[in-house]
Order: structure tokens, then sequence, then C-alpha cells
């Protein structure tokens, strides 16, 4: 069943017209895969769908629940997490930074700390906990930022590039998280050109093409 929804998208930069999206409909616990050449318009249609930027004009579906972007309502950012291809860390603690999410939405101390040491654990993260975050590797505060999403348990994760520029064993603990992802019950949308993130199991590929989103087919053999 169709738990996000948009239809008759569209998104233009100046002249210059970006996305033109008839319908993109993603499946309750789905992930999915996006690809497409560079400066096709992924990160930009992450953000729209975050709510982090506007389309020009679209209209969507939450469920039941239809939503547009005049405001993009508060209740959706509750189920929709974006994390940036270089997610920013707050000047704190790691163990603060994972928490955040959950003080925002008021979750008592007691469960806070509950559920920051399950994502400590989840991510491999507790030998880095005295370490302040911007002396962090890039792996590391991918993996982070990839924690601070997971406690919140999101129903519906965006993530932009999430293995890009990491070395060969960070991308390989990244590559482990995302697949805990997958098997979840989360919808997942991964904007990605990495072929090991691209070919994880029960993966469905969506592919940019002239503004529009399609099935991409599967890698031939050989
Ligand atoms: N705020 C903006 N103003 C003007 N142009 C923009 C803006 N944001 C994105 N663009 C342009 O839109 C195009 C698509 O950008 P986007 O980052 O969505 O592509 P992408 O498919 O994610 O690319 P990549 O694979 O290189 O990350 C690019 O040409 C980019 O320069």
């Amino acid at each position: 069943m169709s738990l996000l929804t948009v239809t008759a998208l569209s998104k233009s930069f100046g002249e210059r017209r970006l996305l033109s999206i008839d319908t993109l409909a993603l499946d309750s616990g789905q992930s999915y895969v996006l690809t497409g050449e560079n400066g096709s318009g992924k990160s930009t249609l992450l953000r729209i769908l975050a709510g982090l930027e506007a389309p020009d004009r679209g209209c969507g579906r939450y469920g039941e629940r239809p939503f547009d972007w005049h405001p993009y309502p508060g209740w959706l950012r509750r189920q929709i997490i974006y994390v940036h291809q270089h997610p920013y860390l707050f000047h704190t603690s790691v163990a603060e930074n994972i928490a955040y999410g959950l003080r925002a939405r008021g979750v008592d101390r007691g469960e806070r700390e509950r559920l920051v040491a399950a994502a400590i654990a989840w991510a491999r993260l507790a030998h880095l906990l005295g370490t302040p975050p911007q002396k962090l590797s890039g792996g590391e505060r991918q993996r982070v930022a990839l924690a601070r999403a997971w406690v919140l348990a999101p129903q519906v994760l965006l993530l932009d590039e999430p293995t890009a520029n990491l070395d060969a064993e960070s991308r390989l603990q990244t590559i482990d998280l995302l697949r805990g992802f997958v098997a979840a019950q989360t919808t997942a949308v991964i904007a990605c050109h990495d072929r090991d993130v691209i070919e994880l199991p029960d993966m469905q590929r969506l592919q940019v093409v002239d503004r529009q989103i399609r099935l991409a087919p599967e890698p031939r053999c050989g």
C-alpha cells in the first residue's frame, strides 16, 4: 500500500525545469534506491519530500491525509527524516547529537537514555563517545547521523548519498547500517551511485530520467 504519494509535481530553477513528475508512490516498509545522472535532481526531490524545499506545484498524500507545501505540515515533519550527505553535528557530544530529536519531541530523560544507548550500540559508536563531534571522520559523522535518524524510528527515511566520499572501511560499515534500515519497517529512499547499495536485497530501483521518475532496469549479468 502506498504510504507517501506525490502527484503533478514540478520544480524549476530559473529557466531550467528540473523535475516534472506525474506520480511517485512509495509503499509502506519498502526501500528504494534513487539513481540518476549528476545534477538530475535527486537531492532536490529528497529535499522536497522532506519539506526542506517547496516544489513550484504539486500535491501529496500521506496514507489517507492530503498535504501540500504551503506550509508543509508539522505532523509530516515528524514522520519523515532526511539525512544530508555531509551531516551537520552540533558541537556538543556524540550522545547529545543522537538525543537531540528525542529531546525536541519531549521524550523523558530515562527513555531518552535507553534509546540513545541502543542507537550507540546499533551504530557501533561506543568507542567514540568521548570524541568531540567536530573531530570525527566523515564516516563516523555519517554513522552518528544514521544513529540520530534510527533512534527516532522514522516512518520514512531519506538518505542523500550516504556512502559518497567515505574510505573503504567506513563505506562498508555504513552499508551494514543501511542493510538494517532496508530490512526494517521503514520506508527508505537512498539517493546514490554506489553499486553495493543499489544491489542490496529487497531494494526497488528508481531513476530520475528526463525530469521524471522511472523504475530503473535490473542490471544485466556478466
Ligand atoms: N537552490 C538552487 N538554486 C539553483 N539551482 C539549484 C539549486 N539547487 C539545486 N540546483 C541545481 O539543480 C540541479 C540538480 O541538483 P541536485 O543536487 O538535486 O542533483 P543530484 O541529482 O542530487 O546531483 P548529484 O548526483 O551530483 O548529487 C543542479 O544543476 C543544481 O545546480
